[in-house]
């Protein structure tokens, strides 16, 4: 699938696969040298974190494990409800471990903000945060994020992980979506 097929659903792209791919080698680079030594466990935020977590994974020069947790805020719609959902927990117990969230985007930041805490809960030994986007002027609540990809307008964004009720997910940019789709 490709921008021509997507039509008139998009207004614009923002960020483009190339600088995704410039920008994730450089994050990929910082988390080889910060945890040079250490047992990474990189933990994605399905589904959106999907695509970032496979192509960073990938950018990464050092053996990490990877797991997944599965949760919701946004149901079909542009707002986040700020009531989080746990559809899938963690496999592994991160007691004394090393643990980076990876997610595709901090908006409100209210469901990064509940993962935080869920997750210092069970005592990992540090717990850091990569966002390949993140948006300023959304922010609900500060978080402090270690590694940010691209801060980005208070614009609703799809592409690359991100959907507008479920579509989209596989663009290989990130874009803006007409108005007229979401009903905006
Ligand atoms: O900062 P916030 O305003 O809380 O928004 C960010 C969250 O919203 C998206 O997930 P969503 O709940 O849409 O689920 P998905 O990853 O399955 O699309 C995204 O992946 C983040 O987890
Ligand atoms: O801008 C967005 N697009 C898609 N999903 C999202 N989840 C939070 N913000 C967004």
């Amino acid at each position: 699938m490709d921008e021509k097929d997507m039509g008139t659903d998009l207004e614009k792209v923002l960020i483009t696969k190339e600088e995704i791919d410039a920008k994730l080698a450089e994050l990929a680079a910082r988390i080889d040298r910060d945890y040079a030594g250490k047992d990474l466990l990189i933990v994605g935020v399905l589904k959106g974190a999907v695509m970032v977590m496979a192509d960073l994974a990938r950018a990464l020069g050092s053996h990490v494990t990877m797991d997944w947790m599965a949760v919701s805020s946004y149901g079909a719609g542009t707002k986040s409800s700020g009531v989080v959902r746990i559809l899938k927990d963690l496999d592994t117990d991160i007691a004394g471990r090393d643990v980076l969230i990876v997610e595709d985007i901090i908006d409100s930041g209210l469901t990064l903000s509940w993962l935080l805490s869920n997750l210092r809960s069970r005592r990992p030994a540090s717990l850091n945060v990569c966002t390949l986007l993140r948006k300023p002027e959304a922010a609900k609540v500060d978080i402090d994020v270690a590694y940010v990809g691209f801060d980005i307008p208070n614009e609703f964004v799809v592409g690359y992980g991100l959907d507008f009720a479920e579509k989209y997910r596989n663009l290989p940019f990130v874009g803006t979506l007409a108005p007229h789709v979401y009903g905006g």
